[in-house]
């Protein structure tokens, strides 16, 4: 059962909502801003009554097969990691989008939803707009780039482990983290990239 309920979770989270609400109205996503086939550029792209619509499928769509999985299949402990990251790769690689999807940021949060009754995804909330409020003050309020917004989003991952870990959270719940994690950091390489590179530059900078 565990192996069908991974499908499933696989084929909900390739379901590319934002990406197809932009194609109704008329709009190509990967043309939009940094090309993510996700609800911001949707938002973008489309006004905010769409953006909105589109955060919520791609976090329903990972919420309610995990929920699903739960209740109705009486799925619990390490059985839930393949079918918590199913959803999360599904739309990481969409077979709808041929393998190229998104960046998996609202349904990483819709299956710690379903996952943690809210509580995990509330503390990622937490840490990003923590780090989102701080970035705003050092830059005086100035707009943040797309590449600073994704490294955020990894640290925000890494800080999250420390989250798990300091709540003693169930080995499961490491494992979906660490996959969950190396998923998000391959998804913003090029912003990992450049972060390093603009290190490398200070330090060189400072050496001289
Ligand atoms: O990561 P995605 O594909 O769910 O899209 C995320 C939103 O666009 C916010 O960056």
């Amino acid at each position: 059962m565990i192996i069908v309920w991974t499908i499933c979770a696989f084929v909900s989270g390739a379901l590319m909502y934002s990406y197809w609400l932009g194609r109704l109205a008329r709009k190509n996503l990967k043309t939009v801003g940094d090309g993510n086939p996700g609800a911001l550029n949707l938002w973008k792209a489309a006004g905010y009554r769409l953006g909105i619509a589109g955060v919520l499928l791609d976090f329903i769509k990972g919420y309610l097969i995990i929920r699903l999985a739960v209740e109705v299949g009486g799925v619990s402990g390490y059985g839930l990691i393949p079918i918590a990251l199913a959803p999360i790769f599904g739309h990481a690689f969409s077979p709808f989008l041929r393998g190229k999807g998104g960046k998996a940021i609202a349904v990483t949060f819709g299956v710690w939803s379903g996952l943690t009754q809210f509580e995990v995804s509330l503390a990622l909330a937490v840490i990003l707009a923590v780090m989102l409020g701080g970035m705003k003050v050092i830059n005086k309020w100035k707009p943040i780039s797309s590449e600073a917004d994704g490294q955020q989003v990894v640290i925000g991952m890494l800080l999250l482990g420390v989250y798990l870990y300091v709540r003693d959270a169930a080995a499961m719940l490491l494992w979906i983290w660490v996959g969950n994690t190396l998923l998000i950091m391959f998804k913003h390489h090029k912003e990992l990239a450049a972060l390093l590179l603009k290190k490398k530059k200070e330090q060189e900078g400072s050496q001289l």
